[in-house]
């Protein structure tokens, strides 16, 4: 096979009124991962794996099915501890943090399975994620809860659920769930956020508004991390590709280098 994952050309990606950075060269390092290796008894899942997300842009791990792309957000996340190596976080270590100080440290993450209460509504869903050490919790009093609740409104707003506010989880259509999971981490204030498939199966309008959501978040200052299958999302949104497979990392690189190399295409389709 000599034909690129999707042809792509030079500064194409992001579209000019995208709102998504392009350049990535001198960004502030947010997580930095050395050297990670994760093996499961004889499996190597990752193998010696070191990459960098900066700031304020949207890195997407690219992949074929168990390239180790899940497993590597299990690792930041602390779900899952490495074998071997580092993640630094802002210049601390990570290692042996449990998920919830990894996420109370700002760093948010969706799942495939997205994980709600399914049994609380909507708003129930995303003023849980408001914990009560949060600052909006500590000013008390009227001011705290009329706060609370702006900011529930402008993430319902966002993410198109405002009608669906007292709606219980999981009577929601499949993408309001999806757009739920991301208004959950949108409470979060987190800073970095990582997304495993947040736009699969959408449908076109869903599909749109959640560019949309990711592009104002990203010009907002939110740094993310995508795994994501689907190429067309992947050239939309990526400012930089992280390309695994058999848990190593073969490419890191701008979105027209990588969707352009024909190697990486027979990789990614199984044509090697
Ligand atoms: N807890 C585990 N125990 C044993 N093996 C595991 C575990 N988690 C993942 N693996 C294996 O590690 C490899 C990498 O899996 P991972 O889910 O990270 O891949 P992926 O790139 O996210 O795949 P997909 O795109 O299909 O979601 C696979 O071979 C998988 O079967």
């Amino acid at each position: 096979m000599n034909e690129p994952l999707i042809p792509v050309q030079k500064h194409s990606n992001p579209a000019p009124d995208s709102g998504l950075t392009s350049s990535t060269g001198e960004q502030e390092v947010l997580l930095e991962i050395n050297n990670l290796s994760k093996n499961f008894g004889g499996l190597q899942a990752i193998s010696d794996v070191s990459l960098s997300l900066r700031a304020g842009i949207v890195t997407t791990l690219v992949g074929p099915n168990g390239a180790g792309k899940t497993t590597l957000f299990n690792m930041i996340t602390g779900h899952i501890q490495p074998s071997e190596g580092d993640v630094r976080w802002q210049g601390e270590s990570l290692i042996g943090k449990s998920p919830w100080k990894v996420a109370r440290g700002g760093i948010a993450r969706t799942f495939q399975d997205l994980r709600l209460f399914t049994h609380m509504t909507v708003e129930e869903n995303i003023l849980t994620m408001m914990e009560p050490g949060a600052w909006l919790w500590q000013l008390g009093g009227k001011s705290g809860k009329a706060r609370r609740y702006d900011k529930v409104d402008r993430i319902l707003e966002r993410t198109g659920l405002t009608d669906k506010r007292h709606t219980r989880a999981l009577d929601l259509a499949y993408a309001e769930r999806k757009f739920l999971s991301l208004a959950r981490i949108m409470a979060t204030d987190s800073r970095l956020w990582l997304l495993d498939e947040p736009a699969s199966g959408l449908d076109p309008n869903s599909y749109n508004l959640f560019l949309q959501l990711l592009r104002e978040e990203v010009k907002d200052g939110i740094t993310v991390c995508i795994i994501e299958h689907n190429l067309d999302i992947v050239v939309n949104i990526s400012d930089r590709i992280a390309f695994l497979d058999q848990g190593k990392l073969l490419a890191d690189d701008e979105p027209e280098t990588i969707l352009n190399d024909p190697t990486l295409a027979a990789i990614y389709f199984g044509e090697r």
